[in-house]
């Protein structure tokens, strides 16, 4: 075994200094070709690639490749090594096997696919599905030019025919610091097949916590912008994410893929610039506030609960009714007269308006009308008997044409908006009462706010459908693909206007349905965001093997999945065994918690400095609420260094040890996690407060301690092997 491993690490370093030297001589003659700066277009175009190249080659010098694959098609008579890396690069000889193939090319998809066994694989190619013979599945570590690690996933000459987890055990074992990062190197077949879908496909996803969700996410954009960069273009794609720290958390895996310039938003930043709005910043925060601040048991919510009634389809169809009402009587009554002795009659102004120009949305359509009686106004100036008539005529024509204009309704989103809830004085002919199938206290909230001026992150998809329906969606450029994660959180009405803004359904939806703490505005089920896409146009796909977290953490989680959350979507381990998770409460004493440091804060205190000594980067603390993040964070901050507060501000994520309250922690990672206050006086016993509490132990990769201060829920089970009680025996 350890003669194989030699064998193959000298193997290994023998081509990477051939591959170093290839790359090198490439370089050196491609540095020697003068810059072109002149006129000629096949010049510059030859200039650009290899400006391209020169890039590709100095980038790839430092690590040249991650994977190797031995493959022997059906038609081939020799198994050939394909060395695969983040960037693609052929040799001087084009005809010759690539130096290094890309890992979004259709023949390295097989490092991904394959899953061991003695039957042929297949990938698909361009020119056809291609079958043939693994030999071997090697990872290589090469760092910096030195080569640090070769691990085979799979070799058929060897005894196991199974893929072996060895290397991803490795890989995920490591901590973590303040960034995500790609995965190129061990991305799992279940995984490949999302990153690897076809483009004009509304994918649903539905993963566990710790699942990739993210990360594949990241990977499919690149992948995509691989496989149809005839068609696609990074600046037409967008990622949504759920606030900005978190786009700062994942802004390097794009950048390590090689890919730049994709647009990442949160929704209400995104609509806010669609619809020129100025979102006062407090918002969210303050929806946050109501929903996980109070004291208290959660409210119920219903399909009445604003945020899911403003967030269904229900209201788009309230809307459309609306719009439609207002059209049939948007031209003013009466002629129009610009000057005594000159009339327009109506019933021209109707034809233009409902014949001519019924094609354009309402708002393009009174553009085109008024333009239209402008330029009859110039004509009938034309028949004026004198100058100084002209010249009178003109300044009335032009007062009565604006006093005309003035006369259709205000075709503006938010102004029809509260038209709609009664916020303000509707139309002439618009009934007194609003619709009824607003729910009466959506109305009375929904009108008192938006008397008041506030605009809630929940009206921003009607918003914005008013703003399509009377504008269209022409003059927009739209997305070639989008993004959506934590998809949960979104409601159907969302995806329903995303859908008017992208080519071909093209989107990956993402999220996890045990973590939608936010159900007072997100989606039940997927199947709320399934139907609105014809069979043909969607594709749901469940990931459930879960990377992040050791099998003692899983394991610990999945108790409260299946015992408080109720959900039958347990998550998967990888085989990797760290420490139990801890439960301890505030009275007990052990040798790290002194007798007289019973209290929270000085539980919190010594659990973090027990755990200072195991170098984790990034450490934790969960609060139930910020309020108590806030309080935790005041104290600690005296006696710990690189400490940070999250509190939903941010627009970074810092690493070293976080404070925040656990709503806040969804989508990021840390080493070890402390989760305080895991009893009842701050976790009921409803669905809602196993989903926090999921939410907070899937947090952590290696390490979870929760501490309680007397009893807790019945679905934090202190079972099994994975569960320890009390301190840790001083070391
Ligand atoms: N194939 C893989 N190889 C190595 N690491 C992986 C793999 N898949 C996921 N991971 C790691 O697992 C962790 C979780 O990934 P990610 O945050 O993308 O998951 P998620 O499903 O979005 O999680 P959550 O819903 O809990 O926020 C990350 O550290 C990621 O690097």
């Amino acid at each position: 075994m350890e003669e194989d491993f030699q064998s193959a690490y000298q193997e290994e370093e023998s081509r990477l200094n051939s591959a170093l030297q290839e790359i090198d001589t490439t370089l050196e003659r491609l540095r020697s070709i003068p810059v072109y700066t002149g006129h000629e277009y096949t010049e510059q175009v030859l200039e650009d690639s290899r400006e391209q190249r020169r890039k590709d080659l100095a980038k790839l010098r430092q690590e040249p490749y991650f994977g190797r694959l031995d493959f022997q098609g059906n038609d081939e008579n020799e198994r050939k090594p394909l060395y695969i890396g983040k960037i693609g690069v052929d040799r001087e000889q084009v005809s010759d096997r690539p130096l290094v193939i890309d890992w979004r090319a259709p023949v390295a998809s097989l490092f991904y696919s394959f899953t061991g066994g003695t039957e042929p694989a297949s990938y698909e190619a361009p020119e056809g599905l291609i079958e043939g013979l693994v030999y071997l599945k090697r990872n290589v570590v090469i760092r910096k030019q030195i080569l640090e690690r070769v691990a085979d996933t799979y070799n058929r000459d060897s005894d196991g025919p199974a893929v072996s987890d060895e290397f991803l055990v490795y890989r995920l074992g490591e901590n973590k610091d303040n960034r995500l990062r790609d995965i190129v190197s061990t991305i799992q077949e279940e995984q490949d097949k999302i990153i690897r879908a076809a483009k004009n496909t509304a994918l649903i996803i539905q993963g566990v916590a710790g699942s990739g969700k993210t990360t594949v996410a990241l990977h499919r954009l690149a992948f995509l912008l691989y496989q149809y960069k005839d068609q696609v273009s990074a600046e037409k794609m967008i990622i949504f994410a759920p606030n900005r720290m978190f786009l700062d958390y994942i802004s390097d895996v794009l950048p390590e893929l090689g890919v730049g310039n994709i647009a990442q938003s949160t929704f209400p930043d995104w609509a806010a610039g669609v619809l020129d709005l100025t979102l006062p910043e407090q918002d969210a925060t303050e929806t946050m506030n109501r929903w996980f601040e109070a004291e208290g048991a959660m409210p119920e919510i219903t399909e009445e609960t604003p945020g899911r009634f403003k967030g269904s389809t229900a209201l788009m169809g309230i809307i459309e009714a609306s719009i439609k009402l207002l059209e049939g009587s948007s031209v003013p009554e009466g002629d129009f007269i610009p000057w005594e002795g000159a009339v327009l009659h109506r019933s021209m102004i109707l034809r233009w308006h409902n014949e001519e120009y019924a094609p354009y949305p309402p708002a393009k359509r009174k553009e085109r009308v008024m333009a239209r009686i402008h330029r009859w106004i110039e004509m009938e100036l034309k028949k004026s008997p004198s100058a100084a008539a002209m010249k009178e005529r003109k300044k009335k024509g032009a007062q009565r044409e604006k006093a005309y204009s003035g006369k259709w309704p205000k075709y503006e989103p938010l102004t029809i908006y509260k038209q709609i809830f009664r916020a303000v004085k509707v139309p002439g002919d618009w009934p007194a009462e609003a619709p009824e199938e607003i729910p009466a206290e959506v109305l009375k909230e929904t009108a008192k706010a938006l008397k008041k001026g506030i605009v809630r992150e929940e009206d921003l998809p009607p918003l914005l459908y008013i703003h399509y329906l009377l504008n269209g969606n022409e003059s927009v450029s739209r997305f070639d693909h989008i993004v959506i994660d934590e998809a949960q959180d979104f409601s159907p009405f969302q995806i329903a206007i995303l859908d008017l803004y992208v080519r071909g359904h093209s989107f990956t939806i993402l999220g996890d349905l045990s973590q939608g703490i936010h159900a007072y505005k997100g989606v039940h089920a997927w199947d709320e965001m399934q139907s609105l896409f014809a069979p043909e146009h969607t594709a749901y796909h469940a990931l459930t093997r879960s990377y992040r977290s050791t099998m003692e953490i899983i394991e610990f989680a999945n108790g409260i999945l299946s015992s408080g959350v109720h959900s039958p979507l347990l998550a998967v381990p990888v085989f990797r065994s760290g420490n139990p998770v801890r439960l301890i409460g505030y009275g007990e004493q052990g040798p790290e918690c002194p007798a007289d440091e019973t209290d929270r804060i000085s539980a919190v205190r010594s659990a973090l400095a027990a755990l200072s000594g195991r170098e984790y980067r990034t450490v934790a603390v969960l609060a139930r609420t910020l309020r108590e993040a806030q309080e935790l964070y005041t104290v600690l901050a005296a006696h710990f260094e690189d400490i940070h507060l999250i509190d939903g501000s941010m627009t970074q994520y810092m690493g070293g040890l976080s404070v925040l309250p656990v709503y806040l922690s969804k989508g990021l990672e840390f080493d070890a996690v402390i989760l305080t206050d895991a009893d009842l006086d701050h976790y009921g016993t409803a669905a809602w407060d196993a989903k926090l509490m999921y939410v907070g132990c899937t947090r952590a990769l290696h390490e979870l301690w929760l501490l309680h201060n007397g009893r807790m829920p019945a679905y934090v089970q202190a079972t099994g092997e994975e569960t320890v009680l009390g301190w840790p025996v001083l070391e």
